[in-house]
């Protein structure tokens, strides 16, 4: 006779490759990109369609093209279920039961400029996001991609403060690009796969600010002399130039970019569900130093940031980057702060 194999019944989240859970503490994501049109937002939208956790994926933006970007992706075979929301009055719509936004909506940096040159035009469209995050989904997890980040972060606290709905632990600042680079750029060095190679990057998203802890990258990094450190750092730092220079006016980074905000946007959905030692480095609220927010590696967790983990030892080379970053993240901070109480 004929017998039947029993096939067994797979948990989702096992077919997730999150095997150490079981279908209970399986939860469903809607994460919502807000600038889902552009440069970033696109590539960002296709990573993020392709990551299991993810049941709805909201697009929204002003431009008009967002309803085919959404219908665009709707045709893949992955589970998310795509909507696109164009114009202000679909806004609300799109950000009703996020669990987290990511926000790339903003214009990038032309050659010559910098990122604080871009706070006029962006601090704005920061602080009309933050306020309907705040009304429609005062819960979700906000992650700021938009420059300059280290101005942003406070504008969109700062909007939270004012609706009552603040919770320092889920606006973040993202720094991942940063990390992402560090991390190609010694493994290239080293001879590795940059996969394998682990380096915190602190302070916050823009030249000085941009703290890599060489000294407590893993594996060690392959520099023997100090000149050779202190370019490396400066390429970190200035890699965000380096590409603006190299798109000539095309704009900046938005394809490392988009898989950095994926990486980082997969890191909170993975502490929301549950997942423990989930660890990036983001720019958050701060007390570890002067600057009132401040990147280093936190732990990701079902609210949000779970613990500050602090950026340990620093050798005397980066205690003088610290000294130097300061006072520009003060600066980037106020500035930040006074446009939201204005
Ligand atoms: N945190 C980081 O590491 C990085 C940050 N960035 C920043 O990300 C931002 C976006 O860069 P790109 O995608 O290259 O620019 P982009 O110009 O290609 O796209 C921006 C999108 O935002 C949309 N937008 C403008 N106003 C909006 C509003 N009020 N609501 C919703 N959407 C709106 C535009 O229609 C456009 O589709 C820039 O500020 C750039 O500096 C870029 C690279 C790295
Ligand atoms: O450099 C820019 O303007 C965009 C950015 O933040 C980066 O690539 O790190």
């Amino acid at each position: 006779m004929f017998s039947r194999a029993i096939k067994p019944v797979t948990s989702v989240a096992a077919q997730n490759g999150l095997k150490k859970f079981s279908t209970t503490s399986q939860k469903n994501f809607k994460v919502v990109v807000a600038g889902a049109a552009g440069g970033i937002g696109q590539p960002l939208a296709l990573l993020l369609k392709q990551n299991k956790l993810v049941t709805k994926l909201a697009l929204y933006d002003i431009a008009p093209v967002t309803p085919g970007v959404a219908v665009d992706l709707s045709h893949m075979d992955t589970p998310a279920k795509v909507t696109g929301h164009q114009g202000p009055d679909q806004l609300a719509d799109a950000i009703k039961g996020a669990d987290v936004v990511v926000i790339p909506a903003g214009v990038p940096r032309k050659p010559g400029m910098t990122r604080d040159d871009l706070f006029n035009t962006n601090a704005s469209i920061v602080r009309d996001l933050a306020a309907c995050v705040a009304k429609n989904s005062p819960k979700a997890i906000v992650a700021i991609i938009t420059n300059p980040v280290n101005s942003m972060v406070p504008i969109a606290s700062e909007v939270m403060k004012k609706a009552g709905v603040y919770d320092a632990n889920r606006i973040l600042g993202v720094t991942t690009l940063d990390v992402v680079r560090a991390a190609a750029f010694i493994g290239e060095i080293n001879g590795v796969d940059p996969q394998t190679v682990s380096i915190p990057v602190i302070g916050g998203h823009s030249g000085v600010t941009i703290i890599p802890l060489l000294s407590q990258s893993k594996p060690a990094v392959k520099l023997s002399d100090q000149a050779k450190i202190d370019a490396l750092t400066q390429r970190i730092q200035e890699a965000g130039t380096e590409v603006v220079k190299a798109k000539a006016g095309g704009g900046s980074a938005t394809l490392s970019m988009a898989y950095a905000g994926a990486r980082l946007t997969g890191s909170v959905l993975r502490g929301l569900n549950g997942e423990s030692n989930v660890v990036e480095c983001a720019y958050i609220k701060s007390d570890l130093t002067e600057a009132t927010y401040f990147a280093n590696p936190v732990v990701l967790g079902k609210n949000g940031v779970e613990k500050n983990l602090g950026f340990g030892q620093l050798n005397d080379y980066e205690k003088k980057l610290l000294k130097a970053a300061i006072p520009e993240l003060q600066k980037n901070i106020k500035t930040g702060e006074d446009f939201a109480k204005k």
